[in-house]
């Protein structure tokens, strides 16, 4: 009877596109507060201002090599050497350079008023108070850190929304701060429906599987990030679901609850949102795994449903969740794939739904991997990105080009 289905479209259910619910969310994007954090502690946040520089740096002019300080003069490479002077890293005097003079100095340490350049040891000859060295090796400016090199005092050394990577954190320290306006992260609260999960823990049972969405949600937050975390199960109860998802819309920011968001009789999830005053923005989109997403807000919440089965937790995750909660920290361009890749193997699909695949990007070519059932976690240990297979699209050819979404 069903032998005809060619795709969703056909089965006159209503459900967006892949690039639809993209569109829907980017509308509907809900941003965190700007806060204050020590720089420490801001590891993986997106700064919530530009960044001017308090001071020039360096805020000196100073030595990159152990060596001696002269005024450059071409064609001559002979000085007389101050023998009692040795400047070091952190020297607070001021010292003058004089004419025809030379001036031990360290690496860091503060170049004399008058000087120009630096001239490394090992390009010198030290004959009693006669200095020399090889005049063809350098040039004027040598070996100088100038002051402001790097940035003036006032220049915008960070952009707003850019990351605090270990490098921002070494750049912001370079000119003094402790602490940063970032934009805060959002509280998370997941629950986890279904009769038949069990705890990771126990002895597996007929009829029962392990809740591994609940790991696997957990860990990608704390991938992104985000440590306030809550999490719950829930049976498929309505009174107590309804419960937990009150309870947790009255906590937190962002509510992920992972099953029972289907069509079936104890699917209670969507009926649960609705008494809670969720508004949906979608549910339902042509793509597999995960086309019973629905997405939702109340207020400045974000509510996702995730199907319950794992591969479409995980895809939800990676292609809706994910961009939605970066965007509330406050980053940018959250929708871009990392990138287009070429696929090994030919691919044979039919059009009409979006195929996210569980893939291997090695030596910048992308592997499909096996067992891509939406309930078959086998791949998970070797995958480290998402492909995504265009709805259009029919069957691919090995090398041709495909988006790719690293974990
Ligand atoms: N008649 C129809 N049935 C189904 C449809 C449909 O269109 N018509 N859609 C199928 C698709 S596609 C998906 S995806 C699932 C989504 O179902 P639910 O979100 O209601 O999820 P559950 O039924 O609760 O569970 C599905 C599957 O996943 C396992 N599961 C659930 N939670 C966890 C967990 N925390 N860890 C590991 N595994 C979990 C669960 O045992 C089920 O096997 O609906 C299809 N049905
Ligand atoms: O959307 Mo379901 O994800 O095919 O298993």
């Amino acid at each position: 009877m069903f032998g005809n289905l060619k795709n969703p479209k056909d089965l006159n259910i209503k459900m967006i596109s892949v690039t639809e619910a993209k569109e829907i969310l980017s509308k509907y994007i809900i941003k965190g507060q700007p806060v204050y954090m020590p720089l420490e502690e801001s590891l993986g946040m997106f700064l919530a201002e530009d960044i001017p520089s308090g001071y020039d740096i360096p805020f000196f002019d100073n030595s990159a090599m152990d060596g001696y300080a002269i005024a450059w003069k071409d064609a001559d490479n002979k000085r007389k050497l101050r023998p009692e002077t040795k400047i070091r890293a952190g020297e607070l005097e001021g010292f003058v350079l004089d004419e025809n003079e030379a001036i031990r100095i360290f690496t860091g340490a503060p170049v004399p008023k008058g000087a120009d350049t630096i001239i490394p040891q090992e390009w010198v000859k030290i004959d009693g108070n006669t200095f020399s060295f090889e005049i063809d090796k350098f040039e004027k400016g040598s070996n100088l850190r100038s002051q402001g090199a790097q940035n003036k005092v006032g220049d915008i050394i960070a952009l707003k929304g850019s990351e605090i990577t270990p490098g921002m954190i070494g750049l912001l320290s370079s000119v003094g701060m402790h602490e940063v306006r970032v934009v805060s992260k959002p509280k998370v609260g997941i629950i986890l429906t279904g009769d038949e999960l069990e705890e990771i823990g126990k002895p597996l049972s007929f009829g029962k599987v392990y809740n591994s969405n609940g790991p696997v949600l957990k860990a990608y937050l704390k991938q992104l990030g985000i440590d306030e975390v809550e999490l719950a199960t829930a049976l498929d109860e309505p009174a107590k679901l309804q419960e937990t998802i009150d309870r947790f819309l009255e906590k937190y920011d962002a509510v992920l609850i992972s099953g029972g968001i289907s069509v079936g009789d104890y699917d209670f999830v969507k009926g649960s949102l609705e008494k809670a005053r969720v508004k949906e923005l979608f549910y339902k989109i042509r793509q597999k795994p995960g086309k019973p997403l629905f997405v939702g807000q109340r207020e400045n919440q974000w509510i996702f449903a995730l199907p319950g089965n794992p591969a479409s937790t995980l895809t939800c995750f990676n292609q809706y969740v994910k961009p939605c909660l970066m965007a509330w920290m406050g980053k940018t361009n959250v929708w871009e794939p990392t990138g287009i890749y070429p696929l090994v193997n030919d691919f044979i699909k039919k059009p009409g739904i979006t195929l996210f695949l569980k893939a291997k990007l090695e030596n910048g070519s992308v592997h499909i991997l096996p067992g891509q059932e939406s309930f078959n976690l086998i791949s998970y240990g070797t995958a480290n990105c998402i492909a995504e297979i265009a709805e259009e699209t029919e069957n691919l050819q090995a090398g041709a080009p495909v988006n790719v979404y690293v974990w």
